[in-house]
């Protein structure tokens, strides 16, 4: 294993995940029945004095609804009479969970693999995970294996399937201490000892058994006493799945890629392979209070998405379907966008990679790289590809290395006219539409392919 951030373990990441450039993370959960969190904020840009007492993802129900005073700890008196969180898993009924629909809609969108929660903080496992006994929803609540029927859904599609575990944290077997923000110090409250790290081992290693995840991502870190069984775990995960991949939040184990979530960790986003995790709103669980406000439009979307892969890295969108098994509305029409937009762009993002460094500076953008347009580029062997948004009248000069593209062959993907001409520091395009805020491609042949 190296120690070089660029390729944390030197193993070379399989193509199909740095090609993939889109996946859809679900986090669905016991926290899904109350599905209430106060939209405080981005993860990375909110105080973190306020983070854990105001906590907006509606996923940490459980630690935000025993902090004395706060509004959920309000909230679950005056709703729930302050009755035990388990309730909430006898409560989801999943009766409307189809996961064909949700696989078909992630397909359109454009995503080529799936990562649901399999087990979360609360220690709930959406599957019949050893150890758990009945505190599983195969034996209580939606009575299924969503990890299953999840898996067989999306692979049926052709898509990947990977499966997110909660490793560092877990309120019921692990310890149960609420977090606050001062518990900082106290490592956030975090199970280290040997019969948790036996337990979680071997949920995940039944979890590659059972399911062949394409993606292993765990969460928060791993279990001091159980760091000495990762090397072993990792092995037979690769034995088991030879193109499989794992992130980096195993307290620096291994990791096949790095992550970052909303604003957090984003200095991870220079290495090789690295991910860009957040939810359509504020929340990864369901969270009943989010506004349009809170919410990217499609709009948002794919302007992150974009930015992300021409950045070199992948998105990893989470949705928070309701505890009936539908997806919130308002999240389900970003992917549908999402999904128009792809049926013309597709190309442009999938199995591309970033201009080398040199070949195109901020196009047209003002020096914070924030002004009009909005430009971004990828390419592949024969031709790159100019995402362009916030036109002002429809034209930008893309300022590229003179040399590198052939004008006279540009063309919108979603087919609207476009004239490109040469000038001194690059290519000036004009396209009715360009000003939108819906980024629109533009595909040039690179004068010198390869
Ligand atoms: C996907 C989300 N992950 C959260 C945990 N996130 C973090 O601990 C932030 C973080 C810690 N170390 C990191 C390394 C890289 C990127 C983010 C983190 C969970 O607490 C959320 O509930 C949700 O599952």
């Amino acid at each position: 294993m190296t120690d070089d951030p660029q390729s944390p373990t030197g193993r070379p990441v399989p193509a199909w995940f740095t090609d993939a450039k889109f996946g859809i993370f679900v986090h669905w959960g016991a926290y899904s029945v109350p599905a209430w969190a106060e939209p405080t904020g981005e993860l990375g840009a909110t105080d973190p004095e306020v983070w854990f007492a105001h906590n907006p993802y509606a996923e940490w129900y459980w630690n935000t609804s025993q902090i004395e005073g706060s509004p959920a700890w309000e909230h679950h008196r005056a709703v729930y009479g302050g009755r035990p969180y388990d309730d909430f898993l006898d409560l989801w009924r999943a009766e409307s969970f189809d996961p064909g629909d949700w696989a078909d809609l992630f397909a359109r969108a454009g995503a080529r693999y799936v990562v649901p929660t399999t087990k979360h903080h609360d220690g709930i496992a959406l599957w019949d995970a050893p150890g758990t006994g009945t505190r599983n929803t195969v034996h209580r609540g939606p009575r299924r294996d969503l990890v299953a029927d999840l898996a067989g859904a999306v692979r049926a599609r052709g898509l990947r399937f990977g499966v997110y575990y909660s490793g560092g944290l877990d309120w019921y077997a692990g310890r149960r201490a609420v977090i606050r923000h001062e518990d900082r110090i106290d490592d956030y409250g975090r199970p280290h000892e040997a019969a948790y790290a036996a337990y979680a081992l071997r949920q995940v290693r039944d979890l590659i058994d059972r399911y062949r995840p394409d993606v292993l991502w765990n969460d928060i870190g791993w279990p001091d006493l159980g760091m000495a069984d990762l090397p072993g775990m990792f092995a037979g995960y690769y034995a088991a799945v030879p193109e499989g991949v794992v992130n980096d939040r195993w307290d620096g184990a291994h990791a096949d890629y790095l992550t970052s979530e909303y604003q957090a960790n984003r200095q991870n986003e220079t290495a090789a392979a690295w991910e860009n995790c957040r939810g359509v709103g504020l929340s990864f669980g369901y969270n009943r209070n989010e506004g349009p406000e809170d919410l990217l439009d499609t709009a948002g979307a794919v302007r992150l998405l974009v930015d992300v892969v021409s950045r070199g890295g992948n998105l990893l969108l989470n949705v928070g379907p309701k505890a009936d098994g539908t997806l919130p509305e308002e999240q389900r029409a970003v992917l549908e966008g999402i999904a128009s937009w792809m049926t013309h762009h597709a190309a442009a993002v999938h199995a591309t990679r970033p201009l080398e460094p040199g070949d195109a500076v901020p196009g047209g953008e003002t020096a914070d790289g924030e002004g009009p347009p909005w430009v971004r580029w990828t390419r592949d062997d024969r031709h790159a590809y100019a995402f362009v948004a916030g036109a002002p009248g429809g034209e930008a000069v893309l300022k590229v290395r003179p040399g590198l593209l052939d004008p006279a062959t540009a063309a919108r993907l979603d087919g609207g006219p476009v004239s490109a001409a040469a000038v001194s520091d690059g290519v000036r395009v004009a396209s009715p539409w360009l000003d939108a805020p819906l980024p629109a491609a533009v595909r040039f042949s690179l004068a010198s392919p390869g």
